[in-house]
């Protein structure tokens, strides 16, 4: 089995922290950080402090070095275009790719330039805040990884699952193989969809869901919408998924903002272009109704443009 010695990492954010993280202390300068002209210069020159501790990465340009063994994407979904023209260069035939933002599309954004072989699907399980240079997770929750083929059989991994096991396994990454990637993917993105979008509007905590009935309605009403399309596409997702999955919200500390609200708070766009705006669009192509996402979707970017300073009287 061929090991994955190389990373090229397109996006030092968040959730782009959490990799470098974890990958810098065992591949070293093979870990490339891909990033050009003032963005490239301010890492290079400020790095990054994760949870107090300053880091700094080998930073590649767009259109230098040669194909990684993986690339993981890790940019917020309005820059993933550009990341996948600045990666050109780290991609070969063998490359391997991960692209684990929220959402249902990006593996199929990367497949239109890369193509769906060196694809593997993957999301993330992970809490993570990027303020200014500075990225804090807890290093010690039990964050992890969901990642394989779009069906894995745990007595039959594939080939490229098990290098990413052992490039994770060596790098203190945790993770998930899940017999059903798709039904991953849209679980996740039924908790995204209700949990982000409904928490923005109302400026709620995760302690919300579990402590106030009336939030937890609308939890599962926004849901509800999702669940419905997914069914409809054949994804076999639980019709009680949303409400057996309160469960784990309440292990969430209360205290924690979904990243939708910290978008809000923090003055910047939010992605709910790939939460409502794709429930309402994929809602239209199974005949699903998606009034609660028409709404949130609507309050959300009344939200940003209060931000933005053109609602008069504001
Ligand atoms: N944060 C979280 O806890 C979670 C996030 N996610 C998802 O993961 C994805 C990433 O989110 P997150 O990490 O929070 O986002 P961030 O905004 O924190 O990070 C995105 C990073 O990508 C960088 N970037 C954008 N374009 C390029 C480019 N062309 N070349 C190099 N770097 C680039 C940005 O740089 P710059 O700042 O210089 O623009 C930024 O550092 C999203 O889809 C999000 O929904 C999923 C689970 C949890
Ligand atoms: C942290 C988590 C998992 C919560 O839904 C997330 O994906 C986000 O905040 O965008």
């Amino acid at each position: 089995m061929k090991e994955i010695k190389t990373v090229a990492l397109v996006g030092l954010g968040a959730i782009g922290a959490y990799f470098a993280d974890r990958l810098q202390p065992v591949l070293g300068d093979d870990l490339r950080v891909i990033a050009g002209g003032a963005r490239a210069e301010r890492i290079r020159r400020e790095g990054l402090v994760i949870n107090g501790k300053q880091e700094y990465y080998h930073v590649v340009e767009p259109g230098e070095g040669e194909p990684a063994d993986l690339v993981i994407f890790a940019t917020k979904m309005s820059g993933l275009q550009q990341a996948i023209e600045d990666v050109r260069a780290q991609i070969g035939p063998e490359t391997l790719i991960l692209s684990p933002l929220n959402g249902v599309e990006s593996e199929e954004v990367v497949a239109k330039t890369y193509g769906w072989e060196n694809i593997v699907y993957s999301l993330m399980r992970i809490s993570s805040v990027k303020v200014g240079n500075t990225v804090s997770f807890d290093p010690n929750a039990a964050f992890y990884v969901e990642y394989g083929e779009k069906k894995n059989d745990p007595a039959n991994l594939s080939e490229r699952v098990l290098r990413l096991k052992a490039l994770f396994d060596g790098a203190g990454i945790r993770y998930q193989i899940r017999p059903d990637m798709l039904l991953a993917i849209w679980e996740k993105f039924a908790c995204n969809v209700s949990e982000n979008q409904v928490a923005a509007v109302l400026d709620l905590p995760y302690g919300a869901w579990g402590s106030c009935e009336d939030a937890e309605a609308l939890r599962i009403m926004v849901a509800a919408e999702v669940i419905e399309i997914a069914q409809k596409k054949g994804i076999p997702i639980e019709t009680n998924y949303a409400r057996d999955h309160l469960d784990v919200i309440k292990a969430v500390p209360p205290r924690n903002k979904p990243s939708t609200l910290q978008d809000i708070l923090a003055g910047r766009k939010t992605e709910v272009d790939i939460f409502a705006g794709a429930v309402i669009r994929l809602g239209k192509e199974y005949g699903v109704p998606t009034p609660y996402n028409e709404f949130l979707y609507h309050a959300i970017r009344v939200l940003e443009a209060k931000n933005a300073g053109t609602v008069e009287g504001v």
